[in-house]
């Protein structure tokens, strides 16, 4: 088990705001391990796995992906290492969902080689592995947001990298997919997959996260085992609500306690 991903001192500011979003968020993820970013809305979250997929270069501090300065990695070299899924994906073309599926396959590819046999079969068994493969030729502007999302978490198994980061992957799901979602992460865990996703519900860091990283406006970033860090105290500070845990059979939901 190796370290994939290892990120030091990280900031980022947006051009032309005095405030730096977040500052010296430090982490690290090895093959097989599955770490929450957890924090209100606007904390920046999806800003953080923004840097820490190379799409946004930092202002501070450094990201190191199998032991290489990101900044010093070609796309396709990054992509076969992390993938980030987005909290949304827009496109205007009316691609079949096999295409965009199969487009996860690119940096697998030569210069101007195009997907073979094989790309489209793990583009089918991608679909298989989510439960959708009965979408793969419906155009992928006509299906639901909840299925283009589960379509974009399959183009990423199709692209079969060490690391998927995944930001706030059940936003659009159902109740019951939401629970197959979260065993097909802990699935691909144990196959050895790394996995850093954000989430709204404290309840998906309990049921899977290894570790994870809280950013709040009141603490500096703060990482740590996911059942140590989560305590009730310290999520009614990060959401400024009382939060209870309920534990129930190893399972552990929280309630907000609000009037
Ligand atoms: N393109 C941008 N230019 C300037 N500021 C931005 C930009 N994108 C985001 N921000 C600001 O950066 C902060 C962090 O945003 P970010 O989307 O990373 O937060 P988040 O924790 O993912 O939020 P949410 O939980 O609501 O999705 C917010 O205050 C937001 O307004």
């Amino acid at each position: 088990m190796g370290v994939i991903l290892a990120a030091e001192g990280l900031g980022f500011a947006y051009p032309g705001r005095p405030r730096p979003v977040f500052g010296d968020v430090g982490l690290d993820i090895s093959d097989g391990e599955i770490l929450c970013v957890l924090g209100p809305n606007g904390i920046g979250k999806s800003t953080l796995l923004r840097c820490l997929a190379g799409l946004a270069p930092p202002s501070a501090g450094i990201v190191h992906v199998a032991g290489r300065p990101i900044a010093e990695l070609g796309r396709a070299e990054i992509a076969r290492q992390l993938a980030l899924v987005p909290q949304s994906h827009q496109t205007v073309f009316a691609f079949p969902v096999r295409t965009v599926v199969e487009m996860g396959r690119a940096p697998h590819l030569g210069w101007f080689g195009s997907p073979g046999p094989e790309d489209a079969e793990r583009a089918v068994e991608a679909l298989r592995t989510l439960g959708i493969a009965h979408l793969a030729d419906a155009p992928y502007t006509e299906i639901s947001g909840g299925e283009q999302q589960l379509v974009q978490i399959a183009r990423v198994l199709a692209q079969a990298p060490r690391l998927m980061i995944l930001d706030e992957p059940t936003a659009h799901l159902d109740f019951a997919n939401q629970a197959r979602f979260l065993a097909l992460v802990r699935r691909l865990a144990r196959q050895g997959l790394g996995i850093i996703f954000t989430t709204h519900a404290p309840d998906h860091a309990y049921a899977l996260a290894d570790r994870t990283l809280v950013l709040s406006p009141r603490h500096p970033p703060l990482l740590g085992e996911t059942r140590a860090v989560l305590t009730a105290e310290r999520l009614s500070e990060t959401y400024g609500v009382p939060i209870r845990l309920i534990r129930e059979g190893g399972h552990i939901a929280c309630v907000a306690e609000v009037e």
